[in-house]
């Protein structure tokens, strides 16, 4: 016999079967001691095997409503009129006769089967109005559910009842499992009650039992299940790759705090008060405070209202400690960057900073409200313009860009400001950022002496670019398949 590793539980069904040809999964659930949904199971792994079919079926069934009840009884209401009347008769003395309701039923139904016309008010009868097939159909119908063999009533006629809502219909599902040929054989092959041993216990080995039983040969034929490695989420991988770029460059990663004070965020970084990218519809303020740090005050506010002691007009007006006071989450990382440089104004300086900024944007396929930052400054005596162009194509360079090239920008803290580009096939030129020296309205009132090199760069935008993604979203969303599918590397 082939070995089909049949369980005890495919050995009843296939027994039963065996006697009875074709049976539902009660009747197996009746016949044997399974349950019916292992007799179910069990039919369906018989299946897999060829030896049993399985088959699901909808049956209509149909039975008389309650209206349709009545009327079994006494007539369609057309019936009814028809048989009260011999000639003429003025629809008004039907309806006091039966009811208005009844009568108004009845017309629509005399005209269309043709058992009588309508003039002047009168129902006037016709000559031939012989038993029609509805009314068969009604006869043979009552509260049982029966099917339309059973009754031989036509689907045409039964549709038109249902429609009239004399009818219900009543849809029952039944599943009929037959044995097949060579189930039939495999049946009549001595097939014994037993389960065949999948595991060896010590209960077994101790007791000798297994001497007496059969085991479960293994099945190397079987597709294993496929598994999925652990793996860092490609985002993650990309974020780590330009992090360990910058660590080869010589640089040291910093970290700040998610919430800043619009001190840190805007005005050390020279951001005017009045400046739109403060207002509500641009960042997310919160409701706390921060405490200013008191060294900085004076000169931070003097560069705003009138530029300090430096060749510069500042932006005029008043600056409003209390306005610097107010807690955003960090719009750009830059006031990380800010932070670090006022805490270590000597040179050198060479820091960068990878995470998390926030914006009220509204998402979409290119926009969310939290996004990643790369931010970099390199503070050093005879820093150049220069200096800060090569740094970031090397970086470029590293992360596999070839072409890099710079358009002129603007930010409020840097100047001269740049934006850097890099080249790709089918996208022509994407910029990625921004980048400029510190103005010396920035440096200043810190402390800071020597040029002060800085960028803050679009990490989302650059991931996408290299994962070939079209929604930024999905490097939120951990869609499963799409993480299945990323490869770990590419050769
Ligand atoms: N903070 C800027 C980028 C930038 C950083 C540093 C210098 C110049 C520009 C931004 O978020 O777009």
């Amino acid at each position: 016999m082939e070995d089909l590793n049949l369980t005890l539980n495919e050995k009843e069904v296939l027994l039963f079967l065996k006697q009875k040809g074709t049976a539902s999964p009660g009747d197996i659930a009746d016949g044997t001691p399974l349950k019916i949904e292992n007799a179910t199971q069990a039919s369906f792994l018989l299946e897999e095997k060829g030896l049993a079919e399985v088959k699901d079926e909808v049956s209509e069934k149909y039975r008389l409503s309650s209206e349709g009840m009545q009327y079994a009884k006494k007539g369609l209401p057309e019936r009814q009129v028809i048989n009260k009347i011999d000639g003429p008769t003025p629809i008004k003395d039907l309806q006091e006769m039966l009811s208005p309701q009844m009568v108004g039923i009845a017309t629509g139904w005399l005209k269309r089967k043709g058992w009588a016309s309508i003039e002047k008010g009168n129902i006037i009868p016709a000559t031939d109005i012989s038993e029609t097939d509805d009314e068969i159909a009604l006869a043979k119908l009552d509260e049982t559910a029966v099917t339309l063999e059973e009754t031989g009533i036509d689907q045409k006629v039964i549709k038109d009842l249902v429609k009239r809502k004399l009818v219900e219909k009543e849809e029952t599902k039944s599943r009929t499992i037959t044995i097949t040929a060579e189930g039939r054989k495999i049946a009549a092959s001595g097939l014994e009650l037993t389960e065949d041993i999948t595991q060896l216990t010590s209960r077994l080995l101790k007791s000798g039992e297994w001497k007496n039983k059969t085991f479960r040969p293994y099945n190397i034929d079987k597709p294993p299940k496929r598994v999925f490695a652990a793996k860092v989420h490609p985002y993650q991988r990309l974020i780590d790759q330009m992090r360990q770029i910058f660590l080869e460059m010589g640089f040291t990663e910093i970290k700040g705090d998610i919430i800043q004070s619009s001190f840190w965020n805007f005005d050390a970084l020279f951001q005017p008060q009045d400046h739109p990218a403060r207002e509500m519809q641009d960042t997310f303020h919160l409701e706390s405070r921060s405490q200013l740090p008191g060294e900085y005050l004076e000169t931070v506010c003097s560069m705003h209202e009138k530029g300090g002691d430096i060749e510069s007009r500042g932006w005029g007006g008043k600056w409003d400690s209390d306005v610097a006071k107010r807690n955003v989450l960090r719009t750009h990382t830059t006031s990380v960057s800010i932070k670090h440089l006022a805490d270590n104004p000597k040179p050198p300086v060479k820091a960068f900073c990878i995470d998390r900024a926030y914006r009220r944007e509204t998402i979409d396929p290119t926009h969310t409200p939290e996004f990643e930052q790369l931010e970099g400054v390199v503070m050093d005596r005879n820093m150049s313009f220069a200096n800060l162009l090569g740094c970031l194509k090397e970086f470029y360079h590293r992360m596999g860009f070839e072409n890099v090239r710079f358009r002129p920008g603007y930010f409020p803290y840097t100047e001269p400001s740049v934006e850097p580009e890099v080249y790709i096939e089918e996208l022509g030129w994407v910029e990625l950022g921004g980048a400029g020296i510190f103005r010396k309205e920035v440096t200043e009132p810190l402390g800071i002496k020597e040029p002060v090199l800085a960028w803050g760069l679009g990490v989302s935008r650059l991931a996408m670019l290299r994962l070939g993604l079209k929604d930024l979203r999905e490097l939120y969303q951990s869609d499963i398949e799409w993480l299945r599918k990323s490869p770990v590397c590419k050769l």
